[in-house]
Parts: C-alpha cells; sequence; structure tokens
C-alpha cells in the first residue's frame, strides 16, 4: 500500500491517520492573504487585517475523503521576500497570492515563483505552488488580464485560479483542497522528502546565499546546511490558533471565540 508521511494513505477513509500538511501563503502586502486565509478558515470576509501580524493556523480538513491536519502560515513580508528559511524550511506547499487590481502585486508574484523555484532546485525536490489571483470581484479595475496570469502560472510549472475572499467560500476552499492534492502528488513522486525532516549536513553554502543570485533582499537559503528540526526557525510573532472546524464556527453551533489576524470571532 502506498504511504503519505509513513502512514497508510486514504482510500481506508475515516480511520486512516491524518496527512499533515503546511501551507504557507505568499505575496506582496495587501494581495489578499489575510482575507483569502480567514475566509477559508470561517467561511467569512473581514476587511481590515493587522498587516504586520504573521500567525500560523490549524484546521482539521476533509479532503477526498481523507483527513488531513492543515496547517497554514499567513506570511507578512515586509515588501519582498524577507528571512524566507521560517517558510520555505517549513512550508510543504505554497500559495503565491496577487491582486488583479494592482500590477505591482502581480510582478512581485512573479519574484515569489521564483523563489520558490530556486529553492526546488537546491533541495533537489518538487515543492507545489499555486497561483492565485485575487480580488476577482474588482474585475472593473482589473490592471492584469486572467492571460498574464495563466502565462506566469504556466512559466512556472504552477496551477492557476482567479479567486476572491469576498465571494463564494467553495472556490476559496476548493483551492486550499487543491494545494493538499498537489502535495499528495508530489508525495507520491517522492514519498521521503519531508521539508520538516532535513536533519542532515547539507553543503549548500558553498553556492551562495539567494540574494546575491537572484536579488531577493535577505533572502538567504545559506542557513539550510546546518537546518534540523529542533533548529527550525520561530515563526515571527506566530500565535498558533486551533480552528477546530471552520464548518462548525459558520453555523454558530458553538459559541466559539477565535483570535484571527488580532480580531476576536465569533
Ligand atoms: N474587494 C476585495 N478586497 C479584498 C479581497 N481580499 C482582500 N481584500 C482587501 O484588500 C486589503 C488587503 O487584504 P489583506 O488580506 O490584509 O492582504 P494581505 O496580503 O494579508 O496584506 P498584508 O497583511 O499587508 O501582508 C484589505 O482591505 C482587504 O479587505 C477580495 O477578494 N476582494
Amino acid at each position: 500500500m502506498a504511504s503519505v508521511f509513513g502512514k497508510p494513505r486514504a482510500g481506508s477513509g475515516l480511520h486512516s491517520a491524518p496527512l499533515e500538511v503546511n501551507l504557507a501563503i505568499l505575496g506582496r502586502r495587501g494581495a489578499g492573504k489575510s482575507a483569502l486565509t480567514v475566509k477559508f478558515l470561517t467561511k467569512r470576509f473581514i476587511s481590515e487585517y493587522d498587516p504586520n501580524l504573521e500567525d500560523t493556523y490549524s484546521s482539521e480538513e476533509t479532503v477526498d475523503h481523507q483527513p488531513v491536519h492543515l496547517r497554514v502560515m499567513d506570511t507578512a513580508d515586509p515588501d519582498t521576500p524577507r528571512n524566507c528559511e521560517r517558510y520555505l524550511n517549513w512550508a510543504h506547499a505554497f500559495l503565491v497570492v496577487y491582486s488583479i487590481d494592482n500590477r505591482q502585486s502581480f510582478e512581485g508574484s512573479s519574484s515569489y515563483l521564483e523563489l520558490l523555484a530556486l529553492h526546488a532546485k537546491e533541495m533537489q525536490r518538487g515543492y507545489p505552488a499555486l497561483l492565485l489571483a485575487n480580488k476577482l470581484d474588482m474585475a472593473q479595475y482589473r490592471q492584469v488580464t486572467k492571460a498574464e496570469g495563466a502565462a506566469l502560472a504556466n512559466r512556472f510549472g504552477c496551477l492557476f485560479f482567479e479567486v476572491s475572499a469576498c465571494l463564494d467560500f467553495e472556490h476559496v476552499q476548493h483551492v486550499f483542497h487543491e494545494a493538499v492534492r498537489e502535495v499528495r502528488r508530489e508525495l507520491e513522486k517522492s514519498p521521503l522528502a519531508r521539508p520538516l525532516f532535513i536533519s542532515e549536513e547539507r553543503a549548500l553554502s558553498h553556492q551562495g546565499p539567494l540574494t546575491a543570485r537572484h536579488g531577493l533582499a535577505s533572502c538567504t537559503l545559506n542557513t539550510l546546511s546546518t537546518v534540523s528540526l529542533k533548529e527550525m526557525p520561530a515563526v515571527a510573532q506566530a500565535k498558533l490558533v486551533t480552528v477546530k472546524s471552520s464548518r462548525a464556527q459558520s453555523k454558530r453551533k458553538a459559541p466559539t471565540l477565535t483570535l484571527l489576524k488580532g480580531f476576536k470571532i465569533f
């Protein structure tokens, strides 16, 4: 039987151990990373977030009848990729978000995709990345065509979706679940590859920092040379918030109080 993370794979359904998936959301400020994350977790659209908070959330999902323990890191890089090791070393897959009404955010997403491609090359394994064109509801202010988004995604071999954090939940959920499926496909190709358990010494530092070759501010990969699980860089200002069940929350079955991006959500 094929296995995922050393555990029996789905198909056996409800009784199989959950697949653990870490997902990092990347993109320029204002692209809608927090709005999409909160929409996925709570089905709600909240219009303002603290841009400096970087949170990691945890949610129990079921994807194709398989239980999945999904952790979502809503990153908060200032303008360009910064101290990227914290998510590069942690995530199994990445959602790169830009806003269709902002060309700069589209250009920013290209930098993130280049960074991820380089990371995959350095690590000699694939890291699924999905390109998300957010704010589809703002189509009248569109600065980036769908064709441009699709072409960029195609260049980096990633899936592409146009979404909106303030339109239907199902589409946003579909995108997050697609990321899980991509991780599963990648594991089927190379089941032993797990970014969380890099423990052996790796001679990457001689290749020089990512910045030097790529022009990405403060973003170096040379710390990977000695990284181990214990040494994983802490998520800056992260609070781990467990969202028991987004569906239960939205139906308000229980008076759940959760802190999301500094907001209290009942
Ligand atoms: N109309 C519309 N507005 C959105 C959408 N997604 C996010 N916004 C708005 O865009 C602004 C930025 O959204 P955030 O979710 O904070 O963006 P972010 O990428 O997390 O930005 P930082 O936290 O600064 O990194 C907020 O005012 C949101 O309300 C969307 O799909 N449609």
